[in-house]
């Protein structure tokens, strides 16, 4: 099995005549926490969609888990074990955190189509969603209404039903973003605590967290791949200095 759980090869990406990327050449080891920062317009989200198959690119491939994964759908890559979360709120407003966190382990286990009705006897899956409620600090919300959940609890919930497909990567688009500091922090720190069978890839604007967090940094700017390296070597480089972080 190799170590990589997620590679690119000469991705090349255009919107009409807006080249995005020329040859972008990426790697992903199993289990690690991996961050992509750059500049606004730098590439970050469209390349997180042509891994996850939202985008198809015009050359190149995307491999997943030893596999290529360049045609394969959206679903096909979540059955595989890759799992976003988004920017925006993809939340089951109508039902509570435990009804949808069960929902999201009876996809795991391929039962999707039981009704919640007929899972109330699955004892077993509800005592595990609890479970992973209680470990991302939301067991209080568990039978609450999803809609009035403060902003950052919702962004937390998000992860715990992605955190319950088991995924082998998990792909996050900004996971901090309008939380506070503290809540950010809250949420990076419980997804520290993730087993180390699932990598994550996130963007992240915030260095602070990036730089706390991260086991190696990418950096992406204009359509490159600047820099992949331990954040230190990344906080030092004075190409990245350059072209993101300013003096
Ligand atoms: N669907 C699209 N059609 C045309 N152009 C697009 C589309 N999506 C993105 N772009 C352009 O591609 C470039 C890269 O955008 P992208 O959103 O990937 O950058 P980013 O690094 O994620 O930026 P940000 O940090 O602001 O989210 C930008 O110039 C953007 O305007």
């Amino acid at each position: 099995m190799s170590d990589m759980v997620l590679e690119t090869r000469d991705l090349h990406m255009a919107f009409g005549g807006l080249v995005i990327f020329n040859c972008m050449n990426f790697a992903l080891r199993r289990g690690e926490r991996h961050a992509i920062i750059g500049p606004n317009g730098a590439g970050k989200t469209t390349f997180v969609s042509l891994v996850t198959g939202l985008l198809k690119p015009k050359s190149g491939n995307v491999f997943f888990d030893g596999r290529i994964v360049t045609n394969d759908t959206p679903q096909q890559r979540v059955k595989a074990g890759m799992v976003r979360t988004f920017q925006i709120n993809s939340l089951f407003k109508a039902l509570n955190p435990l009804e949808s966190v069960v929902l999201a382990l009876l996809e795991r286990d391929g039962k999707a189509r039981l009704s919640l009705r007929s899972v109330s006897a699955e004892t077993k899956l509800i005592d595990e969603a609890m479970a992973l409620l209680t470990q991302f600090d939301l067991a209080r919300d568990a039978y609450g209404l999803t809609e009035a959940l403060p902003y950052g609890k919702q962004r937390l919930l998000e992860i715990v039903l992605a955190v319950a497909l088991q995924p082998k990567l998990l792909l996050l688009d900004e996971p901090a973003a309008g939380l506070s500091t503290q809540q950010g922090h809250e949420v990076f720190s419980q997804l520290a605590h993730l087993s180390k069978d699932t990598a994550i890839l996130f963007i992240e604007h915030d260095m602070n967290l990036v730089f706390r967090y991260a086991d190696v940094v990418s950096v992406f700017a204009a359509g490159a791949l600047v820099m992949q390296d331990t954040p230190e070597n990344v906080r030092r480089s004075p190409r990245v200095r350059e072209v993101y972080l300013g003096n």
